[in-house]
């Protein structure tokens, strides 16, 4: 009842072209079911002498010229009749147009809305979400919508108007012979619902093992540099081999399955044709009817069982498309991230106050503990601490990409749960862990957040993230396309794209999560050195683990499962015996740096 509501509502907008399509092919039906009855008015009433008993037959047959006229002019009846089957053409055409474009129509609005959705989705479903499984929903699920309102909804209409009209005209026709039309029909019905039902089972095996291939696939395309740098290819291939060769069983074993059905349901069909056919020539040698109206029953039979036949079809692909329609009304129905466009949007200047913050993804597995520290406006805070302490969490409760759940932090004074979200991810701006480009050129990239912004400070921006050279060093320089079929660039250099990227926004509060990881050191110091002659424009966070990364920030965070263990500068750190020291002896292998650097310190 949910999934045709929804159906109902995305259908808003092109209710009308549909109705026009299911008008269409109601006419259509209408011409094809009176083919059969003005050939038997031919020859039972044209050809041979028997009256026509129809008001409306004999109104058209007087319009065609009466039937005196027609018995010499035959030719006459066999351009109406060609009339008849154009009309049924004319509409057919209508109906495949109309139903096309308001499934078209349809499924376009279900994708846009969609779309609209994931992108308003909170950051906390994006990290969880399957992207395979949302791009098939996306994509195949609204796919088997379209398929089911563009062909099988109208055909559902055009075979129920078909029945009720044939039946009616056969009544009328003939009440013992259509008994005997109809014998076999309700058998093929319940064989045909029977069979779809049970082969729904195969239909949807041969889906899985499809979508089960294309991840293969996808997985295998996304990763296949890894696959190369670990000579993983045969593996790999005898991967894909076995998924494809589960396809194929399985879609070979649905086709065998609908070959036997057709087969069965052929047979069972020609039996009630020829049940037709024998009794129809037998009443008719006899006189009980006449051989125009056997003509008209062959012909009927026909047009009966053929939805007939289908219906078990029908029923099945509505079937898969409520399920596609349930499974895109699942994503509807994650709650959207709320903007809170009507809170505070203050002048952000950059001074940061953390006050016994605790923060959990899951109730009572604490993240982070306690946190308590204040940064002020241009000051560069760096965090360290092993891997899983929380250091990237930390700053995703600055972005508001996460809410905190007990303890107060402020921005400039104001609690940041009071300011409107948009506002507080346009002034914090993060540069991630992972880089991502888009499939644009080096300059689109940089000034994603503003097409529209001057070139000039496009080449400030990546001057400053030590980037320029390389981007002039490529044959297109700025212009050079990134992604996919772009130029490939290392690891570094994307990370420092991305630099720029967040840089250009000059946000009053930066944040580098471990983004200098894939830097050599003399490119980490020459981006750290650009970055402190802004010093007074944001306050900046640095994520690290390299000691060399963070040993100038104005204060050190070291965290440790989720607590602060240590905080200070570089030099007071060295002098405690704790995790940051024990860090640095690590990196610095020769523990006369340290002595050294303290001499240097304290001459
Ligand atoms: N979305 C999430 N849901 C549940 N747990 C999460 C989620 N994201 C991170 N965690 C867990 O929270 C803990 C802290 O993760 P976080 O990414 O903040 O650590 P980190 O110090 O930045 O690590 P690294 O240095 O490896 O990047 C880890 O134990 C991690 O498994």
């Amino acid at each position: 009842m949910k999934s045709i509501k929804s159906l109902w509502n995305f259908m808003k907008g092109s209710r009308t072209i549909y109705l026009f399509g299911i008008i269409s092919i109601i006419l259509a039906t209408f011409f094809t079911v009176l083919t059969p009855l003005f050939i038997r008015t031919t020859i039972d009433s044209i050809i041979g002498d028997t009256p026509i008993s129809s008001v409306y037959i004999i109104k058209i047959i007087n319009f065609l010229g009466g039937r005196e006229y027609l018995k010499e002019h035959l030719w006459v009846m066999g351009g109406f009749l060609i009339s008849l089957t154009l009309l049924r053409g004319i509409f057919l055409y209508y109906k495949s147009t109309l139903s096309s474009k308001s499934s078209e129509k349809t499924a376009k609005k279900v994708r846009d809305e969609l779309y609209d959705h994931i992108q308003k989705l909170p950051y906390e479903y994006h990290v969880k979400a399957d992207t395979g499984e949302l791009i098939q929903r996306c994509t195949s699920d609204v796919e088997t919508v379209r398929k089911f309102l563009a062909v099988q909804l109208v055909e559902i209409g055009g075979s129920i108007f078909t029945l009720i009209f044939v039946s009616y005209i056969m009544f009328n026709l003939n009440v013992k012979m259509t008994m005997v039309s109809m014998i076999a029909v309700p058998i093929i019905f319940v064989f045909a619902v029977v069979f779809f039902s049970k082969v729904k089972v195969a239909f949807e095996a041969s889906d899985v093992a499809e979508g089960k291939m294309s991840t293969v696939l996808q997985e295998n395309l996304t990763g296949i540099r890894v696959v190369k740098a670990f000579a993983r290819e045969k593996y790999e291939i005898g991967k894909f081999d076995e998924k494809n060769k589960n396809y194929k069983d399985l879609t070979y074993r649905l086709i065998k399955l609908l070959a036997w059905y057709w087969g069965c349901s052929d047979f069972l069909c020609m039996m009630q044709i020829g049940a037709v056919l024998i009794v129809g020539s037998l009443w008719t040698s006899r006189g009980n009817i006449s051989l125009g109206t056997l003509v008209a029953f062959v012909s009927y039979e026909e047009m009966l069982l053929w939805p007939v036949r289908q219906m078990g079809r029908v029923l099945t692909d509505m079937g898969k498309a409520f399920v596609s329609l349930k499974r895109i009304g699942e994503i509807f129905s994650n709650p959207i991230e709320i903007m809170e466009e009507n809170h505070e949007k203050p002048r952000i200047e950059g001074n940061v106050s953390f006050n016994n913050v605790y923060f959990e993804y899951e109730k009572n597995k604490p993240i982070l503990n306690n946190i308590t520290f204040d940064v002020k406006k241009g000051e560069t805070v760096a965090i360290l601490g092993p891997t899983g302490s929380g250091k990237s969490s930390l700053v995703y409760l600055l972005a508001r990409l996460y809410e905190y759940k007990d303890g107060s932090i402020t921005i400039d004074g104001i609690e940041l749960n009071k300011i409107d979200k948009k506002w507080i991810r346009k002034n914090v701006g993060i540069v991630l862990q992972e880089p991502f480009l888009f499939a644009k050129t080096v300059k689109e990239n940089i000034k994603l957040s503003n097409p529209m912004m001057d070139d000039r400070k496009v080449f400030e921006a990546a001057k400053v993230a030590s980037i320029h050279k390389d981007i002039l060093s490529f044959e297109n320089g700025y212009e050079t396309a990134v992604g996919e079929r772009g130029v490939s660039l290392s690891g570094g250099q994307k990370q420092r794209i991305a630099i720029a990227r967040t840089i250009i926004n000059e946000c009053p509060i930066v944040v580098f999560d471990d983004s200098l990881s894939a830097v050599d050191t003399e490119t980490d110091i020459s981006i750290r050195k650009s970055l402190n002659l802004r010093r007074n424009l944001s306050t900046t966070f640095i994520i690290s683990h390299r000691i060399s990364t963070v040993c100038e920030a104005d204060k050190i965070i070291v965290l440790d499962k989720g607590n602060i263990v240590q905080q200070g500068t570089h030099y007071e750190l060295l002098k405690e015996d704790g995790l940051y020291k024990r860090i640095y002896d690590i990196q610095s292998c020769p523990h006369e740096n340290y002595e050294y650097e303290m001499n240097l310190k304290n001459a």
